[in-house]
């Protein structure tokens, strides 16, 4: 991406002027207030098709200098949503080793160590995720949220490998895993709401589905992950630790968030 930033002269609150829709409506992320949600029995069980991937295949790692991106197979797929939005990226928001709270949607207020987002397009409709990305109907980011807790071995799939992707425009050939094994145990208990990318172009594209059940990952994963990765190409100086990657939450303004569950 352009040379946008998290924090300083390029940071969150200058990205609208180069990036209009930033300072757009429909933007994402959003404090979620359990209090005021909307529960919607049309709301089912997420459905994914394809997510089991064998060991022998193998998928890219990067970083791109915002995050830690894996690619995704667009045979990975989720199946019921008004049309078939295919698997493209997953990648990472995080805090820092000093404050380990990174999450970019916030549930009343309390943000989580972490975020995981993966980038799904309407495959019905666009032949790639770039040509997706601006159209309203383009993408549906599922988003699962992540705090400190029992180590996770089926993060350590990507998390193994941190080292070997340092610096900006590193890629590294991984073995692919069951991705569902990334997310919650329950498909079934999300909030829905309509908004946007977190990033630049912050195009107002995005269907999110954001799993109320968070994930956990251990400590030493945590630091891991929070103390490995540089933004910046590895011959720059001085290196720019990449932390605290994510957006502040944005107003909900007349949006109202859906959730499949009730109670
Ligand atoms: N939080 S988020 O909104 O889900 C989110 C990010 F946070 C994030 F950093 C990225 S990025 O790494 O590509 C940095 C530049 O957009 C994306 N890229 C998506 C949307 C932009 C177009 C595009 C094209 C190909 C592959 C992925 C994507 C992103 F969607
Ligand atoms: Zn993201």
């Amino acid at each position: 991406g352009g040379k946008w930033t998290y924090t300083g002269p390029h940071g969150e609150h200058h990205w609208s002027k180069q990036y209009p829709f930033c300072g757009g409506t429909f933007q994402s992320p959003i404090d979620i207030q359990t209090q005021l949600l909307s529960f919607d029995p049309t709301l089912r069980p997420i459905e994914l098709q394809n997510y089991n991937l064998s060991a022998n295949e193998q998928l890219t790692l990067g970083n791109n200098g915002h995050s830690v991106l894996l690619s995704l197979p667009g045979k990975m797929f989720i199946s019921n949503l008004p049309h078939r939005y295919s698997a493209a990226q997953l990648h990472l928001h995080w805090g820092s080793s000093h404050l380990p709270v990174g999450s970019e949607h916030t549930v009343n207020g309390r943000q989580f160590a972490a975020e995981m987002h993966v980038v799904h397009f309407n495959s019905d409709n666009y032949p790639n995720v770039s040509m997706a990305a601006d159209k309203s109907d383009g993408l549906a980011v599922l988003g699962v949220l992540i705090e400190i807790g029992e180590f996770n071995s089926a993060f350590d799939h990507i998390l193994k490998y941190i080292n070997g992707i340092k610096y900006r425009d590193d890629r590294v050939q991984i073995s692919a895993f069951n991705i569902r094994s990334l997310l919650p145990v329950r498909l079934d208990e999300y909030y829905r709401y309509d908004g946007s990318l977190t990033t630049p172009p912050c195009y107002p594209s995005v269907l999110w589905t954001l799993f109320k059940s968070p994930i956990s990952i251990s400590l030493q994963q945590f630091q891991a992950l929070a103390t490995a990765i540089y933004s910046s190409h590895q011959q720059a100086r001085p290196p720019v630790p990449m932390h605290s990657n994510f957006r502040t939450r944005q107003s909900t303004d007349s949006r109202v968030v859906l959730c499949s569950f009730q109670r």
